[in-house]
């Protein structure tokens, strides 16, 4: 692995996309968003007709996974296209979420999706996010964060993100939604969300997203990673 990769984990909402959308386009880096790999498969195994819970299958079709990420035009986030249709807003809902995170729990989809993360390294540098970035996918990566944020603010900030756009969002259901993801994504036996050992521990709930990305970005000049 010759290219740079800072990898940014942390449970839902605490604001690892976002940030790691403005760093990538700032160092003009790749991008990886690990969680829509998951999104992705639950969205699809329920194209296919196929349980969430029946690891095998699972294992199959995240090994053939048909996947497109598209930088969109300005370098503003990117469109995912799956077995050829456009699916980026489909798969954000908390349903797939929740299928994301139950999926996820199963060893076989985790092994079946490495090596494809893994590719996403390419020169001159990787953003990479998720829950297991620093730990497994990329374990000698020189920069990790572990971004979190109370649980009542998540919910806030996903519930100003979804309302309007989705039907039927509520404060007291999200939370919920949060906390169980937290529970199951903790939990489980297998690249369970933890710190990486040599991580970067910033709780976001009090800090703005401006704030958020001018502390990563005095890591990232520390130690010498834009190039
Ligand atoms: N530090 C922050 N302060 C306020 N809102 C934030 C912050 N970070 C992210 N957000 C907002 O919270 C929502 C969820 O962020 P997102 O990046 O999707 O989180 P994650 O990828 O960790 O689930 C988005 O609407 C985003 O704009
Ligand atoms: N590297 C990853 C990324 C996501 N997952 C699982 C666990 C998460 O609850 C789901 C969805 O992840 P995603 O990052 O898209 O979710 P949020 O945007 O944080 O709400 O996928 C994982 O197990 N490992």
């Amino acid at each position: 692995m010759s290219a740079v990769v800072i990898t940014i984990d942390g449970p839902s909402g605490s604001g690892k996309g976002t940030i790691a959308g403005l760093l990538a386009k700032q160092l003009g880096w790749n991008l990886l968003d690990s969680g829509a790999l998951y999104r992705l498969l639950a969205f699809a195994a329920r194209n296919h007709g196929i349980d969430l819970t029946n690891e095998e299958a699972l294992k199959a079709l995240a090994a053939h996974l048909d996947v497109q990420f598209i930088a969109a035009s300005g370098g503003e986030g990117q469109r995912i296209i799956l077995e050829g249709e456009e699916v980026t807003n489909d798969i954000r809902n908390e349903q797939v979420g929740a299928g994301a995170s139950q999926v996820a729990a199963l060893p076989a989809v985790r092994e079946a999706l490495l090596q494809r993360q893994r590719a996403f390294l390419e020169a001159p540098g990787l953003v990479a996010d998720g829950r297991d970035m620093g730990t497994v996918v990329f374990p000698s990566a020189p920069l990790k964060v572990y971004l979190t944020a109370s649980a009542e603010e998540r919910a806030r900030r996903r519930y100003l993100q979804l309302k309007g756009k989705v039907d039927g969002v509520s404060l007291p259901s999200l939370l919920d939604e949060i906390r169980e993801r937290d529970e199951r994504d903790m939990q489980r036996a297998v690249a369970p969300l933890k710190p990486a050992s040599d991580a970067i521990q910033l709780d976001s709930t009090e800090l703005s997203i401006e704030q958020v990305m001018e502390r990563i970005l005095s890591e990232v000049a520390s130690r010498d990673l834009a190039g």
